[in-house]
């Protein structure tokens, strides 16, 4: 059969695997375990992302550079406090032929290790300032957890920025730039909705000094994401590497620099998979689709004659290249042997946002019929108008895709100011607001609180209740204008914990 065999309602991991597969999105790397090649649909996607975000951290003065993939022993050793928490995800290279390296060397699992000594060195007058430097390229972190396509891979390709500037006020408004650009990656190209907000104390980077992020919501599990992450690193890593400038303020000083650093990674793409994807495949918002529209000839069979059929291939082919001057990405299926019915689902299962079906009947007519992916909605678009009509009702798929996410994550973002109503909301595929003392001691309880006991009842997948529990997401930039919080008065929601709320904080169950 083709098309999608598991519901996501019923079974969503193995449905979001099936999908990925079948819309030859990626291929598992047989050869090691926790790999993935890249398909050109996928790379279709990224390049759209790296395309629109490239161009904006242009205009903002972000130069490019590529350094190496390795870091030596030495330089990691540097920075071992940061590193030390992650060392097990580190791949080494002992040997190179036959020959024993004297030094082992690490493939980067980031690189500030890597570009910050020769920050040291590049960063000399405050004129230097500000250095803003992104590199696009892979990393690798031989995770031990269970990977999965895009969202946990061992080895994923991202956009890593990394700047100084001389004050903390010119760092700390260059991070909310860039988050804004995070979201707009999702809002405005992959219309998915995400909250901006701080991480808490414990879901910070923990070399870094504030971590800002964009959080999604998966509403088949009703889990959280992170989508993207902007750091304030201060002069954490200034300090351990040595960033100085003299202080254009008061001469003979020295003063170090204040640093960011920025990632968003290839995991946007299966947040993209796993919020618009249903049981007949892939939902492909038609801003980064690399097939936008595809026409599937009706009604034409052995009985059609020779010069209707080909009278029908040059009218769909002048239909295209209508569209291919409108600006719009389509192709026409003319695979022989194929039923329309066999081609309708199997482009359904790419997820090609528009099909437009031409038949005799159509063109007797005039008109082209079409159906939207997202919603199954048919209709029919003059000919004559397709130029105009076609890139609308993309638009409007676009729009309409992000509103419907949007709306499901408002609705399941729950403000919670009684303790015994956390579960029951979690359970419903809520996230939760509460009024929390920001205390990581008192997360870590609130983490096991939450967890419950996995009494390893053997229900079936869609009824298993889940067991983890509920970890901070961040600190919501836009914070509820309700008095049910008076931050220093009302209680930390934690019954156990003595602490007064200082802010809102949304919490759920996450990747
Ligand atoms: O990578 C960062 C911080 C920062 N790196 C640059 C891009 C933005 C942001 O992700 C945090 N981090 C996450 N994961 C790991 C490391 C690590 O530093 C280092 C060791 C391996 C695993
Ligand atoms: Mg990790």
């Amino acid at each position: 059969i083709i098309g999608i065999t598991n519901s996501k309602a019923e079974n969503f991991s193995a449905w979001y695997q099936e999908v990925v597969l079948k819309a030859e999105m990626v291929e598992y790397y047989q050869e090691i375990s926790g790999f993935f090649v890249l398909r050109p649909l996928s790379m279709h996607i990224w390049n759209t992302i790296r395309k629109w975000f490239q161009g904006h951290i242009e205009e903002m003065g972000v130069e490019e550079t590529s350094f190496p993939m390795f870091l030596s022993k030495t330089s990691l050793d540097k920075e071992k406090d940061h590193v030390e928490g992650f060392a097990p995800e580190l791949a080494w290279v002992e040997r190179a032929g036959d020959k024993k390296l004297e030094v082992p060397v690490a493939i980067r699992p980031t690189s500030e290790a890597v570009m910050y000594p020769y920050y040291s060195k590049w960063i000399r007058s405050h004129r230097d300032l500000p250095l803003r430097l992104n590199q696009w390229n892979s990393v690798v972190r031989w995770e031990a957890k269970q990977t999965t396509p895009f969202l946990r891979t061992r080895e994923f390709l991202w956009q890593e920025g990394h700047t100084a500037h001389l004050t903390e006020e010119m760092a700390s408004k260059e991070v909310l730039e860039i988050l804004e650009l995070y979201a707009g990656v999702y809002e405005q190209l992959l219309a998915i909705p995400v909250v901006r907000g701080t991480k808490t104390e414990n879901e910070k980077f923990a070399g870094g000094y504030y971590t800002t992020t964009v959080e999604g919501y998966i509403p088949s599990n009703g889990r959280g994401i992170q989508g993207a992450t902007s750091h304030a690193l201060g002069q954490n890593f200034s300090k351990i590497f040595h960033i100085t400038v003299e202080d254009p303020q008061n001469k003979g000083q020295h003063v170090n620099v204040w640093q960011n650093s920025w990632g968003l990674s290839t995991r946007v793409i299966g947040v993209m998979v796993m919020v618009h994807g249903d049981n007949k495949g892939l939902v492909l918002p038609p801003r980064i689709a690399q097939l936008q529209v595809v026409f599937v000839p009706v009604g034409i069979n052995k009985n059609t004659s020779p010069e209707d059929k080909k009278k029908h291939e040059d009218q769909m082919d002048e239909m295209r290249v209508t569209l291919k001057k409108a600006g719009v990405r389509s192709e026409s299926d003319w695979r022989e042997g194929y039923t329309p019915a066999w081609k309708f689902n199997d482009w359904e299962m790419k997820g090609v946002p528009l099909r437009l079906e031409f038949g005799p009947k159509d063109a007797a007519k005039e008109v082209v019929s079409y159906a939207r992916r997202d919603t199954g909605e048919k209709g029919e678009v003059p000919i004559a108008d397709l130029a105009t009509k076609i890139p609308e009702l993309l638009e409007t798929i676009q729009a309409d895709m992000y509103k419907k996410a949007e709306i499901s994550f408002r609705e399941h973002r729950k403000m919670i100011t009684k303790w015994d109503d956390v579960l029951p909301s979690l359970d419903e595929k809520n996230l939760v607001l509460i009024p929390f003392c920001l205390d990581g001691k008192c997360e870590d309880r609130i983490k096991e609180l939450t967890t419950r006991a996995d009494d390893n009842r053997d229900v079936p997948e869609n009824q298993k209740v889940p067991s983890m529990g509920m970890k901070s997401l961040c600190i919501p930039f836009e914070q509820p204008q309700v008095n049910d919080l008076v931050p220093g008065e009302t209680a930390c929601l934690n019954p156990e914990c003595k602490g007064k709320a200082q802010k809102w904080v949304m919490f759920g169950r996450s990747y």
